[in-house]
């Protein structure tokens, strides 16, 4: 077999330390100055017995990711407390590349995250925004980073249906331990790929943790996992996709709004202002309320999150990839039949290859004639920025996420002009938390437009 990519090998002592000590601990400088020394293709050993292989280039993240097909859909076992906190690779996100990742994954994107789905919670979104009139007093205020998260968490957990008197409660679709437990989809045994049959409903009562699920509603709720081969899901595992699909996607989706509004603060009377008048040349016949119809007519506000993402992508690396099969190679040497192997995601969006002047928060580099029109967040044909990730374990949650980073900084920047608090200019240093978030909170005047 060829060799292992080359790599710092004074990380292996230092790594566990380094992670010990800083558990925010930002391994991207390190990844820049590795490319620099072993090539776009190269091994840190952040823990002693567990290599990630690194890919730094946006050519061979296609070759492996979107050209060799599953050759690197799986993820790597899961550590202790990764299992405790994700089901043992019971989770979409944990799962091995294979017919339960398959179903979970279907299920997700087939009924909670489906178009159709999407478009029924608009009522959901719209109430959220209407409960951020009272932001706009004129005062400096934290507003964007107390309430952001607030709102979109409401709008995934709190979605209400009534069907045939029965209260359903869940996130998106997803079943919520303690409240009531929507019924999902079957996934049969064996190895066939799994077809999705609604099941009934099950209610938990609060108070009843750890007893059995009770059958009480035979409607067809939105779906997730119930079963597998034919057994119930334990609360445990319930509580790991709930967790999974409550804390991973709000919380990237309100990062990538922060810096996005930060840096409409920042260029107030430029980009800010550009944006307002688009908007408003749609809306103004409506008292300025956006709607989700009017999203597909505003260009400028999708390039305005798209230049978020690029120049702000919530995670600077995707989650660990793994080889599913032994004996794999990239760029010529070995990998490991269960090593992670990861990409840099933020290296890659910041690549002035490709990007000019990539510091640089600039919008119209989407336009038409810009290095960035026509870009393909998919990743698909080539990548140029992947801020959520490519090939068969990308993101599902793309479409939700545009739509809500789209129709949130709309209302916003039509309901309100966002100025920066005199005297405190908007810092745009990052800190690595759960995503790159910014180092200091964003504060804003907000002047209501009507
Ligand atoms: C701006 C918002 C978001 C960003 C930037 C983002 C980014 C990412 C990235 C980079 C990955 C890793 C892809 C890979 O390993 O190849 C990922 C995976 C995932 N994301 Fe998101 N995400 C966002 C929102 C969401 C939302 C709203 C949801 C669902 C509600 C979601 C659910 C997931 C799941 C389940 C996975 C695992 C996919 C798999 O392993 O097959 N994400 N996301």
């Amino acid at each position: 077999m060829p060799p292992l990519p080359p790599g710092p090998t004074l990380l292996s002592p230092l790594g566990p330390l380094l992670l010990l000590a800083w558990t925010s601990f930002n391994i991207e400088p390190i990844t820049l100055a590795a490319k620099y020394w072993y090539g776009s293709v190269f091994t840190l050993y952040l823990l002693p017995s567990s290599p990630v292989i690194l890919v730094a280039d946006r050519a061979v993240t296609h070759r492996v990711l979107v050209q060799s097909g599953a050759a690197f859909a799986d993820r790597p076992p899961t550590n202790l407390p990764t299992a405790v906190f994700n089901g043992d690779r019971r989770t979409i996100t944990t799962a091995a590349y294979g017919p339960l990742w398959r179903a979970l994954r279907r299920n997700l994107t087939g009924g909670a995250l489906h178009p159709s789905s999407l478009r029924r919670y608009a009522a959901v979104r719209a109430d959220a925004c209407k409960q951020q009139r009272w932001w706009g007093s004129g005062r400096p205020r934290a507003s964007a980073p107390r309430r952001l998260p607030r709102v979109l968490q409401d709008v995934l957990r709190r979605h209400r249906r009534r069907r045939r008197g029965v209260h359903h409660r869940a996130a998106e679709g997803v079943p919520v331990v303690g409240g009531r437990v929507p019924g999902a989809w079957r996934v049969p045994a064996g190895d066939q790929a799994p077809v999705p049959a609604p099941v009934e409903a099950h209610d938990v009562a609060p108070a009843a943790a750890g007893e059995a699920l009770r059958p009480s509603d035979t409607s067809t709720p939105d779906c997730y996992v119930d079963t597998d081969g034919g057994r119930n899901l334990t609360e445990s595992e319930m509580v790991s996709l709930c967790s999974e699909f409550l804390s991973g996607g709000p919380d990237s989706t309100v990062t990538a709004m922060q810096w996005t509004m930060a840096n409409l603060v920042v260029q107030r009377e430029v980009v800010q202002a550009k944006l307002r008048a688009e908007i408003n040349g749609i809306v103004a016949g409506e008292g300025g309320h956006v709607g989700e119809a009017h999203l597909p007519e505003m260009p400028y506000l999708k390039v305005v999150v798209l230049e978020g993402l690029r120049r702000h992508p919530p995670g600077r690396f995707m989650l660990p990839h793994a080889a599913a099969a032994a004996e794999v190679t990239i760029g010529g040497f070995s990998v490991p039949r269960h090593a992670a192997v990861n990409f840099t995601l933020g290296g890659m969006a910041m690549d002035a290859a490709v990007w000019r002047d990539p510091e640089r928060f600039r919008p119209e580099r989407f336009l038409p004639g810009g290095e960035g029109d026509g870009v393909d967040l998919t990743g698909r044909k080539e990548i140029k920025m992947m801020p959520f990730g490519a090939g068969r374990r990308i993101c599902p949650g793309i479409e939700a996420s545009l739509l809500h980073l789209e129709y949130f900084v709309a209302s916003m920047v039509a309901a309100f002009e966002w100025r920066e608090v005199p005297g405190e200019a908007v810092g745009l240093a990052e800190k690595l938390e759960l995503t790159m978030v910014m180092r200091r909170q964003l504060r804003a005047i907000v002047v209501p437009c009507h």
